[in-house]
Parts: C-alpha cells; structure tokens; sequence
C-alpha cells in the first residue's frame, strides 16, 4: 500500500477555512475538529509523530507535548499573537521555531480596546441595565454621567502594534495627552505624540490606563492592589492584552470601594471566568469573553498565517523567495512579512522590506532593502550586506536571486 510522503500537521482546533484549506495541499493534516478546548490527552495523541503543530492560545504547550510529539516536530504555529502558552525555551533548546499572528489581529484588538473604553467611560453596563430593569426614571442632567475621552490623559503600558493601533484611534476622539510605560521606548511613539513615561507616573497621571503589552513573567500581576492605589479616583483600567496582568482580587476590591471608577476586561484569569467571580457582580466592571481579535477578516487572516507559517517552517514551500535561517524561515521578496522570537518572515503580507524592523530573537536586527543585519558579523553577498549572528552557526540564509552564502549555500 502506498504511503502518504507528505508531512503531518496536527490542528488543535476547528479554525477558520482558510488555514486549513492551505495547508490540505501539501500536508497530512489532523485536526481536533470541534470548538470546544482539546483536553490534554487528545492533544498528547494528536501530536504523536507530527511535523507540525497548529495551536491556540489555549493550548498548553510544555516539554510533555513536546517530547510526546517526537523528534520529526519541526515547528509549533500558534493562531494568536500571544505566546506565553508555549514553553519557548524549551523550544530553542531542541530548534523548534514557533510562529505566531502578529499584525493582522492588529485593528480588531484596537477597536475592541476602543470599545471598552468608550463603554466603560460612558457607563454603558449601568445605562443598559437602567434600561432593562426600569431604573430609568426620565432625562435627568445630572444622572448617568461618565469621563468622555475628550481632554483626557490615556496611559497605555505596551506601546507595541496593538498599543500603537489604539493610540492612533485615540487621537481622533480628542484625547490631550498619550503617555506609555514599557520595558523599552517605542520607536513609534512619536507617531502619536506619545511621551515615555514611568509604570507609577503613568498609574498616578491617566485619566484612563490600558494594559496592552504581553504577558511575560515579570509583569504578571502587575495590576495589583499597590498600582490600583496610585490610580486616581476617577481612573478608568481596560485590559485586552492578558487576565494574567492584573491581580483579579485586587481589581475587585479596588473598583468595590472606589479607589477607581471603573474597568473594562477582555481578559481574564482563568478564561472562562467563573460565573460566580465577583467581578461579574460590579455594575462598575463590563468583562468580555476574550474577543478581541474576534472579526471574521482577523480570524481568517491568522488562520491563513498560522498556516503559512507551518509550510514555511516545513519546508513544503516552493516559492523562490523562502530562505532559511537557522530554522527560522526568512522571506526577502519584495514584501515583508512577521517575526516571533526567532524567526523573520518576509513574504506575501504586511509590512515593506525597505525600512522595516525585523526582531530576530531578543534583539532587533534591520532589514532594508537587501540588506540584513543579524548582530556581529559581516558577510558580503553580491552588492548585498549580511550581517550575521555569530551564534547561529549553521545558518542558511536565501537571498532573492539566489547567492551562496559564505559556503552556506541555497538553491
Ligand atoms: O493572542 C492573541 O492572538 C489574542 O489574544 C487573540 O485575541
């Protein structure tokens, strides 16, 4: 009986068409076909001798998925820009590149931001809830009055793609200042006349603090009763990043006694957040079930990544403009493309190759017109400039027309 050569994908979930209708033609492909979460021991079973693993957010991917899965894994996608859920070391460690879904999930997390700052600011939970239990007595000038974005101080910690998104959208409704905290200054910021600012003085400032930077272990729990006190009465806190971020309890007691107005979640922790979580009994706290990215053109869009991240990583792809690098794939075509961690992509959607910032791993590398820059290292290819990385030692990197590279040579 003939076998099937092709390589196997394993999907965690039924996804949108686009993916998997991709990924049909040159691979095998398994997939856990319904919308409820896989539980562990079928993800364990769907993984066993896969080359590839697309994931959710909800999935748990740690050493056990790992070394179940076998040694032929070349790559884990996951269908989210978040990426804390995949152990990311352990990954590096045995050269599995992970792909994620930056920038098409950009617009429709920054509209969801908006939409609970507006709700939230205006006090659209209080007011529909006036509506529907008779509550509302008549037009009364001084009842139901919220903060409008007019005029006010919006402090966003993460000034990253979606942070930016939402600065942008910010502008338009008149906000008077944009200040960010982060771990580093945006390149970006001056975009949005944003200004650089401190976790404390950007807590004690804004009017309105919104929590869109990912989630790491440094800043989980951030949002604690010690940053809710430095918040002003009046302050409003939305967080459509991670539930991870905040100290629920902490957040509960602080909008209970009015140390702060307000606060607008699009995460939680855990995810279903329990139906007897007091949050839900605030009239002062409007929590969403995790949909920010929740539009069909962005659901789509990073399914249809998710998927060409998989042929990327597995080689199935054989378009002239792939080039491998250190088990990353990097595209130099005339377009650009993402990146996580480790890996460059530089291909058929998103952003300009002329200009561009490619973060390679934790340090930022330039892409610009043919010219790469990976840290230390500079090889000179046919006009073009490679910088490499001097502890990727068996890198292969395929430039658009095609040149060997110092020995490492292409197609
Ligand atoms: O990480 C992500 O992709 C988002 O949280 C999904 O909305």
């Amino acid at each position: 009986m003939a076998t099937d050569a092709r390589p196997k994908v394993f999907v965690t979930r039924r996804v949108p068409a686009r993916g998997i209708d991709l990924l049909k033609d040159k691979f095998v492909v398994s997939q856990w076909d319904r919308e409820d979460r896989i539980p562990p021991e079928e993800l364990l079973r769907g993984v066993k001798g896969v080359d590839a693993l697309f994931c959710l957010l909800t999935d748990k991917i740690d050493k056990d998925v790992l070394d179940e899965a076998g040694p032929q894994l070349k790559t884990i996608c996951t269908m989210s820009v978040g990426y804390e859920h995949i152990d990311i070391s352990e990954c590096k460690k045995r050269n599995i590149p992970v792909g994620f879904t930056p920038d098409v999930l950009t617009n429709a997390t920054a509209e969801l931001t908006m939409s609970l700052l507006l709700a939230t600011s205006r006090r659209l939970k209080e007011a529909m809830t006036a509506v529907e239990d008779g509550s509302w007595g008549t037009w009364n000038p001084i009842w139901m009055l919220g903060h409008g974005l007019d005029g006010a101080t919006v402090g966003i910690v993460g000034l990253g793609r979606i942070g930016l998104a939402v600065a942008k959208c910010l502008l338009s409704f008149g906000v008077s200042r944009i200040v960010y905290s982060g771990n580093s200054q945006s390149k970006n910021a001056q975009e949005v006349n944003a200004e650089f600012v401190s976790f404390d003085y950007l807590l004690e400032h804004s009017d309105f603090i919104l929590g869109c930077c990912s989630l790491t272990a440094n800043n989980m729990g951030l949002f604690n009763a010690e940053a809710f006190n430095k918040m002003k009465t009046s302050a409003i806190f939305v967080n459509t990043s991670r539930g991870g971020l905040v100290n629920q309890d902490d957040l509960y007691n602080a909008l209970k006694s009015g140390k702060i107005a307000g606060a607008g979640l699009d995460v939680t922790n855990p995810e279903p957040l329990p139906t007897d979580s007091p949050l839900l009994t605030l009239s002062n706290c409007l929590v969403l079930p995790h949909i920010g990215s929740a539009t069909e053109k962005a659901r789509s869009a990073m399914s249809e990544l998710t998927a060409r991240n998989i042929i990327a990583y597995c080689h199935t792809d054989d378009d002239t403009c792939v080039k491998q690098l250190d088990g990353c794939v990097v595209y130099l075509d005339t377009c650009i493309k993402h990146l996580d961690g480790y890996v460059v992509y530089l291909d058929t959607c998103a952003k300009q190759l002329d200009g561009c910032v490619v973060y390679l791993d934790t340090c930022i590398k330039h892409l610009d017109g043919y010219v790469v820059y990976l840290d230390t290292g500079v090889k000179p290819l046919d006009g073009c400039v490679v910088y490499l990385d001097t502890w990727h030692l068996d890198m292969w990197v395929y430039l658009d027309t095609g040149k060997a590279l110092d020995g490492y040579v292409v197609y």
